[in-house]
C-alpha cells in the first residue's frame, strides 16, 4: 500500500491554534514512518487526520493514489489497523475475546467469529507473547498488558498499514523490545506499511525508514531517518541538547540519543510550575 498526505491543515474547531500546517508525507509497502515532537504539538492529531477520523481542513489523504474519503470505510477498516495509546479499558472482555474482535472488519455483519478467527486470534497472541493473559479482563490489566493486547487485536486484520500511537510508552525494556522486532519484522517480512508515533528518538532509529518531526507552529521537518534525527533538529524541537552516538556491541552498530542539557528556559518552565 502507498499511503500519502498532501498539503494537510487542521485546526480544532473553535480554537486558534493551527495544530497542522502543510504536511506531506508518503509511506510505501513495507516502509516505517516515524512521528516524533514536544508534548501536545499534534501527533496524535496527525494519525486521525491521516486515516479521516477528524476532518483535513484542507488537503488530503490518498491510499493507492485514491482519496481516503472515497473509500468506504469496511474496506478502510480491512486495510488499515489502528492502535491507539492504552488507556484503562472499561471493556470487560477477555484478552482472547478482544483480540478477536480485530476481525471485525473482515466478518459480514451478525457474523460470528470461527475457527479461522480464533486460530488468528491465539496467533497474534502468541506473537507477541500474550498467550498467557487469554483469559484475563481487559478492565483488570496494567496499561503495558492492555498495550500488548491492542497490538494483538490490530495484527488480526491482517493490515496493510499498521498506525500506532506511542505503543512502547507504557511497557518495560523486554515487551518494547518484543514491539519494535514485531513492528520490524512485519514491514520487512509481509510489506507492512507502517506508522508510529513516539517519544523515543532511539526508537525511530532504530526501526524506522523515514520520520517526521513535527513543531509548535504545526511544520514539520520530513525525510529520511538519518536527515531528520539530528542533534541540531532534536535540540530545536524539544529544548534539549542532545548527542547522537554510535555504540558498538558485539559487532551491531547502535545509533543513540543521550539528553545532555536543557535549554535555561524549559528549567524556568518546569521550576514555575513545581
Ligand atoms: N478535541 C480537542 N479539541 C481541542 N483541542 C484539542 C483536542 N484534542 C487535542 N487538542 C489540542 O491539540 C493539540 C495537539 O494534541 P495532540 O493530542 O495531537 O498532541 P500530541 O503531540 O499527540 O501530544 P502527546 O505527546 O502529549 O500525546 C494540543 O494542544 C491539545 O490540547
Amino acid at each position: 500500500m502507498i499511503f500519502e498526505v498532501k498539503n494537510g491543515y487542521f485546526h480544532y474547531p473553535r480554537t486558534e491554534q493551527q495544530v497542522l500546517q502543510d504536511i506531506s508525507l508518503c509511506v510505501g509497502s513495507g516502509r516505517i514512518l516515524s512521528i516524533l515532537g514536544a508534548n501536545g504539538v499534534g501527533k496524535t492529531t496527525l494519525l486521525r487526520c491521516m486515516m479521516g477520523l477528524l476532518k483535513w481542513d484542507r488537503g488530503e489523504s490518498l491510499v493507492d493514489g485514491i482519496p481516503l474519503h472515497h473509500i468506504p470505510g469496511r474496506e478502510l477498516w480491512q486495510k488499515i489497523a489502528y492502535v491507539p495509546q492504552a488507556k484503562n479499558s472499561v471493556f470487560s472482555y477477555t484478552a482472547k475475546e478482544m483480540v478477536t474482535l480485530g476481525r471485525s472488519a473482515h466478518l459480514k455483519m451478525f457474523e460470528q467469529p470461527g475457527a479461522r478467527e480464533h486460530e488468528l486470534a491465539l496467533s497474534c497472541m502468541e506473537a507477541v507473547g500474550i498467550v498467557h493473559l487469554r483469559d484475563k479482563k481487559c478492565n483488570e490489566m496494567s496499561g503495558g498488558e492492555l498495550q500488548m493486547v491492542l497490538i494483538a487485536r490490530a495484527l488480526t486484520a491482517e493490515p496493510s498499514m499498521l498506525v500506532l500511537d506511542e505503543p512502547e510508552s507504557n511497557l518495560d525494556f523486554n515487551n518494547q523490545m518484543t514491539v519494535l522486532s514485531c513492528i520490524k519484522e512485519l514491514s520487512c517480512q509481509r510489506g507492512i506499511s507502517v506508522v508510529i508515533n513516539t517519544h523515543y528518538p532511539d526508537h525511530a532509529l532504530q526501526i524506522a525508514d523515514e520520520a517526521l518531526l513535527l513543531n509548535r507552529d504545526g511544520s514539520c521537518e520530513y525525510g529520511s531517518c538519518a536527515d531528520v534525527i539530528t542533534e541540531k533538529n532534536l535540540h530545536r524541537t524539544f529544548s534539549v541538547r542532545v548527542c547522537i552516538r554510535d555504540v558498538d556491541v558485539e559487532t551491531q552498530i547502535y545509533r543513540c540519543v543521550i539528553p545532555v542539557s536543557q535549554n535555561k528556559q524549559s528549567k524556568k518552565h518546569i521550576l514555575n510550575k513545581a
